[in-house]
């Protein structure tokens, strides 16, 4: 693996420590995220995801085992420090966007922060370049889709220059094109720079993109492996509270049909290039 950038070791939270019967929302977790990964964390509802998100970017500390971001415990004295360089994008796109337009929204940390003038100019035009959002500069956020205020939000966080990207159910209240459009700008950024990014999901198609996915389970972590030994699991997943994705449905819906297919898809594209050779293209 690349350099450490974050990991936890041993960490266990539990929201209420005076109440003993209160199970802890995170329990003995530890992983690694190196440098420019694309790290997926997935977990059913409840399983300890946006606990994790909390712990990783210092809204929360925990009671056992250690948070290390840059090679240094987080702790509230590098708690600021740590956080300028962790950009973060939320659930809903309405609640995240503070400028009147576009150009106002992503140039509103950098403001904060006291960035000169003209450095803001071109930091706010090549972030929204690079979510190919450079068209909207002047526009309103109400004349936006859901998935382009997403990639506004990014906009806005990659403009502070962090060396990490938490999208915390970023896509969770997308259209499935607005969904298409944040992963692929998420996709493009990877290939363009060496942000490393953490997404945290519900959704097990949105794992497919990543370099490895961390899958939650009660507050434990229940299994690390790359997107494809997830999907294998197949129906373990779905004892787990997981929904398959459209593709490995339909793969499994065209099998019992009788119609072969040399595997359970995970995308759609790989069914139909499948269907296509192998039955129709003769
Ligand atoms: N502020 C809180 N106070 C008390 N318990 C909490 C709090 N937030 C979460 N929990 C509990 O901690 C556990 C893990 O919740 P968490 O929100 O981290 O899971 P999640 O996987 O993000 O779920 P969801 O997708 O529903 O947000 C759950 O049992 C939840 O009830």
């Amino acid at each position: 693996m690349k350099a450490e950038i974050i990991s936890l070791q041993d960490v266990t939270y539990t929201y209420s420590e005076e109440n003993t019967n209160i199970k802890p929302a995170i329990h003995n977790v530890s992983f690694s995220i190196g440098e420019s990964e694309w790290v997926a964390i997935v977990g059913h509802n409840g399983s300890g995801k946006s606990t994790l998100a909390r712990l990783m970017n210092g809204l929360l500390f925990p009671q056992k085992g250690k948070v290390r971001i840059f090679g240094e415990t987080l702790t509230m004295e590098n708690l600021w420090e740590t956080r300028s360089k962790m950009g973060m994008v939320f659930q809903n796109p309405d609640n995240q966007f503070v400028g009147a337009t576009v150009q106002d929204d992503v140039a509103f940390a950098l403001e904060n922060n006291g960035i000169p003038f003209e450095e803001m100019v071109e930091r706010v035009r090549r972030s929204l370049a690079k979510v190919n959002m450079q068209d909207f500069m002047n526009s309103e956020p109400h004349h936006l889709s859901g998935g382009q205020k997403q990639r506004v939000a990014i906009a806005g966080a990659i403009a502070m220059q962090p060396r990490i990207l938490l999208l915390d159910e970023a896509t969770s209240m997308l259209d499935p094109q607005g969904k298409e459009e944040v992963l692929s700008t998420v996709r493009q950024l990877r290939e363009e720079t060496d942000l490393t990014v953490i997404s945290i999901t519900h959704d097990l198609e949105e794992t497919l993109l990543a370099d490895r996915v961390i899958m939650m389970n009660q507050g434990e972590k229940y299994v690390e492996d790359t997107p494809k030994g997830i999907f294998e699991r197949g129906q373990e997943l779905v004892d787990l509270g997981l929904d398959l994705p459209f593709a490995m449905k339909m793969s499994k819906l065209i099998k019992a049909q009788g119609i072969s297919l040399i595997a359970e898809h995970m995308s759609e594209e790989e069914l139909v290039n499948d269907l296509w050779t192998s039955h129709f293209n003769k």
